[in-house]
Formats: C-alpha cells, structure tokens, sequence
C-alpha cells in the first residue's frame, strides 16, 4: 500500500486528487498554509517545514511523497535527496492518473505524449531510498529509464575517475533526449491521424446541420451524468463515476432541443482542473478540439463545492488558454449549477441568472457572490441554470437555454476548416464537401466499385475485355462531361482530372479497334478501386482509418507500380503490326498516366503535410 504526504494548497482537492490514484490511501500532512508558503527555489518548502516532513516521512516510511503545488526540477531532486524517496508534483501525480485511465488506444497516446513532455523537462534520477534503486514516478515504468546523466556521472566518479564518467554521463544525455524526441515525433504523427480522423468526422457532423454543444467544466462536476440525462443513455455508458478524470475521451450523444424539434450533437470530454499541466492541454488537442470548435458551450459547475469560483475561474481560464474566443465565451456559454441538491435548503431548479431572474430567487451564496462579480466586471453575462442531475430537476431548462441562443449560421461546408494545430502538429486538411461534390462522390461510390468487379471480371476471363472497355469508355465519358458542366463536383483541381479523363478515353480508343489490348487497359482499370476508397475515406468519416489504409495500401502497387510496368508491355505489343500513331497513342497516354500518378503522389503527401 502506499501512502502519500501532501502539503496544503487546497487540501480538499489535494486529497482527492491523491485518493484517485488507484490503490493509494494517502496520509496527509500540512506543513504551512498557501497564503504563508514563500518557496524556497532549491527545495520548495523552507529548511523547518523540510525537517518537519522527513520526521513524519521517517514514522511514517511512504513510497512515496506527493507535494500539491507545481515543483521545478530542482526542488523535486532536492526534496527527493532530503526525504529519500520519489517526489511526485502536482504535474505528475495528475498525469499519473490520467495514464491509470486511459483506456483507448488515443488516450493512451495522449497520455504518454504529456507524460514525454513532462519529463523531458527534467531528466533526473528518481531513486526509491528503501530499496536503493531507481524508482519510477509519473507514469510507471519509463520514468525510470530518464535518469540524469550528469548525476550518473558524478556517482561514476568515485570508481572510475571524474573525466571518463562525466563525458560518459553527457553522450547517455544526449542519447536519452534523442530517445525522447524521436518518441515524440512518432506520437505527434500518430496523434496527427487522430485529428484528421476527428476533424473529418465532425466536418460531416457540421455539414448535417446540427449544431455542436460541448459539455465542459470542472473535473467531478457532473459532466457526463449531465450528457447521460440529457440524451437519456445510461450512466455507464456516459462514464459516469464518482472520480477525478473518470472521463478522457469525448463521448458525442444526439440530443433533441423539445420546442423545435432539432438535434444537436452534446459531446462530453476531459474535465479540467487548477493547474491542469500545459503538457495535458498540449497533449489532448486532438480531444480538445471538441471544445474549441463547438458552436455552444454548457459550461457544469458543482454549486456544491466550497471552491465554485474558484473552479469556475480556473474553466475560464483553460478555456482562454485553448483560444475560444473572448466572444463565444460571453455569448456562447451556459452554465449548470449542478448538484443543488447538495446545498442544504437551497433553491428550486431553475434559471438563476438571466437577466430578468437576478436576485429573485434564493440563490446560494456562491452564486450570489459570483453574480456580484460579474455585475461588477461587467461583459461576462452567462446564461445561467441551476441543476440537480441526480435527481433529475432543471435539465428542461437546461435544453430550453440551449434553445434560446442564437446558434452561429452555418458556414458554407468550404469554409470548415479544423484549426490552428498544437505546435509541432501538422495542419489537418479542410474538408472542402460542397453538395456538388457530394453527388459527385455517391455516384462514384456506384459506378467505381461497378467498374472495378468488371475489371477483375474481364482480367480473369469472365467476361469479355471489349465489353469491359465499352463500359469503362461510358464512366470515363459520362465523368468527363460531369466535370467539363460542374468543375466544382471534385475538391480539387478538376482541370487535371479532367485531362487525365481525356487521355484515358484516347487509350481505352484503341483496345476498341484491337480487342486483344484490352487486358492491358484492364490492369490500368485495376486503379479505379483506388479512387473508390479516396472517395469512400471522404464520405465514411466513421471508417477513415480503414479507407485511408486501403488506399494507399493500394496507390503504390498500382499507381507507381502496375502503371509504370504496363510501358514494356504495351510497347511489346505494339511491335505487332500496329500503325505508328497507334503506338504513339498507347505510349504517349500511358506516360502521361504515369505522370499523372506521381503529381498526384507529390499532391497527396502535400496535403498530408
Ligand atoms: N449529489 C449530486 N451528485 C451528482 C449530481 N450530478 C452528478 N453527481 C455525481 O457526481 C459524480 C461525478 O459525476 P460525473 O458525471 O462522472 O462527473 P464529470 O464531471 O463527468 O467528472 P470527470 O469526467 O471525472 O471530470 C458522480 O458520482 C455523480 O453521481 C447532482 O446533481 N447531485
Ligand atoms: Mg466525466
């Protein structure tokens, strides 16, 4: 078991903060009050409150010791040396538990990037003075391969002499730091796919029209029990749990406004906390996003806390810090004064701070003051509602809100852009899905894969290969005048989609007169499927992943493969009595296929970047 001692800040939160970490019973001391506490740069707390701790850390023999306030590097290893056991912060015990509830595989990847980032800040070594070796602390298992190297050097010097190990420790330095940066890179591209999969998925959330509520707040204010009533799924489902951080990942709910009838899409993500390390907020831009580019805002406070202003600043505050804009936070935020049932003799549900409502209902406290506030800071006017979640009051009024604010007219689906990514991340591709291009793509997503069996059809001896180039010749012509009358139908480019059309009806011209070609501009066939699972990753943003792995598992082998290879066998044929511009015909639109193809690569790893 392990036990933890913590310094006061805010003792509360710090004790639920401690308990969260799954198999500890913490023991607290209070070695000073916030107010009182000047840190001292080398080891936070002074030398009597240090004295104090070990006295208690010696009766008590913790793992390890966990302090409520952000520490440098410096103040950790030197409170290390002088307690002799691993020094948690508040940066790493909150990353701790964020690892201990990642659940998905993006959680995990979030996680770890934010726990890299930690660490990579400050590579020392932790060791566990009861055991005398390294221990780990953050999260488990890496943090003690991160060890500094000058210390490992200094502790070398007594055996091997202070040159060799000092220029040791440097190169196992510098090592380390290329570990941790190449780790780094392959998290960012990965987390990259998570965001460009999201930013799809809700590009065609907004192209249906709904409007976008996220749910946000504090952490174990009552976020997801909120979605869980709202759109009546269950609380399991919701993730709801009496702990810190129960949730991680957005949970999306359609839910339906009762006066207009019209749907909006509610989605719950990560609460927030005082303090919440930047390395987090870094991190979970992929799942932040949420935040940052709904429409609404319901803003959950848990009226209930001794500390609701101070929480509710600490929202603001992470929200500023994201880059909602200072306008959505005055105009598009709800607040829920949640858990209502808790204050004793407290009001009834209901609006609580509407314009007209101010002052006349008992409110608590808490609000009161914070309306006083408000009234004079002037500007930051929230709609505000109170709740009880759990016993099911206020929650119509909640709905109703959301209902009366204004939701921001919805922008041409060409404008949706996903935006300004993490540093260090690379820009998400805007999903340009004009309706023109919509139709395009369903009727696409027939005729290819229609296409495309006929190829495979005719390439084994199914059917016949002159039938197969007469319908090819249909496609290609059909989609050539579909682009010539409506240019706007494809995203992008639709000048050279439509040359590389018109080459490759002069191809499938001469199979026409010479049937016995046309098993070679059937293999050229072949890449309709790879254009099939481009469109199909656009129009099924739910299985981007899949798509996106079937096409370019398919646009090597056929575009920079197949098309290059089928030169040599087309001009093998065509030694066999063809007229000179047949064969001019042939080789000249397969080169220029072949070009096409590899613009095309050099585009799509353009975007990409
Ligand atoms: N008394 C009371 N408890 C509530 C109310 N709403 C939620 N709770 C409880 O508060 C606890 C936390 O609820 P969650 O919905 O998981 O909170 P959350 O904001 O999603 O928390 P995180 O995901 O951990 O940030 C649960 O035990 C709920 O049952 C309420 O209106 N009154
Ligand atoms: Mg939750």
């Amino acid at each position: 078991m392990q036990r933890l001692l913590l310094s006061n800040y805010s003792l509360l939160e710090a004790c639920k903060l401690a308990e969260s970490l799954e198999g500890t019973a913490p023991e607290y001391v209070q070695v000073g009050s916030a107010s009182r506490l000047r840190p001292s740069p080398s080891t936070f707390f002074g030398r009597g409150q240090v004295e104090a701790v070990q006295a208690r850390v010696a009766a008590t023999q913790p793992h390890r010791v966990f302090v409520n306030h952000v520490l440098s590097g410096v103040q950790q290893r030197n409170l290390e040396r002088a307690l002799q056991r691993p020094v948690l912060d508040r940066v790493a015990l909150i990353i701790e538990i964020f690892s201990q509830r990642a659940r998905t595989a993006e959680a995990r990847l979030q996680v770890e990037l934010a726990s890299l980032e930690y660490k990579a800040s400050r590579l020392v070594r932790v060791v566990d003075a009861a055991t005398g070796k390294r221990a780990a602390f953050g999260l488990a298992g890496e943090a003690s391969e991160i060890v500094s190297a000058r210390e490992r050097g200094r502790s070398g010097s007594g055996a091997g002499g202070l040159g060799g190990a000092g220029g040791q420790g440097e190169s196992e330095l510098q090592l380390q730091r290329r570990r941790v940066a190449d780790r780094r890179k392959q998290l960012l591209r990965k987390l990259e796919e998570v965001r460009k999969t999201r930013g799809v998925q809700r590009a065609a959330r907004r192209r249906s029209g709904k409007p976008q509520v996220a749910i946000v707040g504090y952490t174990n204010a009552g976020k997801s029990s909120l979605l869980s009533a709202l759109s009546k799924c269950g609380e399991a489902e919701a993730g709801v749990e009496d702990k810190l951080f129960a949730t991680l990942d957005p949970t999306l709910r359609r839910v339906m406004l009762p006066g207009s009838g019209r749907d909006v899409v509610l989605s719950d993500t990560v609460g927030f906390i005082s303090d919440l390390p930047t390395q987090l907020i870094e991190a979970f831009q992929a799942t932040l996003e949420e935040v940052t580019e709904a429409d609404l805002l319901l803003h959950v406070l848990d009226a209930s806390s001794p500390q609701v202003l101070q929480q509710r600043a600490a929202v603001l505050g992470v929200l500023r810090g994201l880059g909602v804009p200072e306008a959505r936070l005055r105009e598009g935020v709800i607040e829920v004064w949640n858990k209502m049932d808790q204050l004793p003799g407290q009001l009834a549900a209901g609006p609580v701070a509407g314009e007209q409502q101010l002052g006349e209902r008992q409110l608590p406290p808490a609000v009161e003051a914070l309306l006083a506030s408000d009234a004079a800071a002037a500007g930051y006017r929230p709609t505000a509602v109170a709740t009880s979640v759990l016993q099911n009051e206020g929650l119509s009024e909640v709905l109703a809100a959301v209902e009366s604010k204004p939701h921001p007219a919805q922008q041409p689906a060409e404008m949706v852009a996903v935006r300004q990514p993490a540093a260090g991340a690379a820009p998400a591709p805007p999903a340009k899905l004009t309706p023109q291009v919509v139709l395009h793509d369903r009727a696409n997503l027939v005729a290819l894969p229609t296409i495309g069996c006929m190829v495979l059809a005719g390439l084994l001896g199914y059917i016949d290969t002159l039938l197969v180039t007469k319908a090819f010749i249909v496609y290609i012509v059909g989609d050539l005048f579909w682009l010539i009358l409506e240019p706007k139908a494809v995203p992008s480019r639709p000048r050279v989609i439509i040359w590389h059309h018109a080459v490759t009806f002069l191809l499938l011209q001469i199979p026409l007169r010479h049937p016995q070609l046309g098993r070679y501009t059937c293999m050229d066939g072949l890449i309709e499927w790879n254009t099939f699972f481009l469109i199909a990753r656009r129009q099924f943003p739910r299985c981007y992943r899949a798509f996106n792995f079937l096409y370019w598992a398919t646009f090597y082998p056929m575009r920079l493969a197949l098309f290059p290879l089928l030169l040599p066998l087309f001009w093998r044929e065509m030694q066999n009595g063809y007229a000179w511009w047949e064969t001019a015909a042939v080789m000249g639109t397969q080169v220029s296929l072949c070009i096409f193809n590899c613009w095309f690569l050099i585009a799509s790893w353009t975007r990409r970047r």
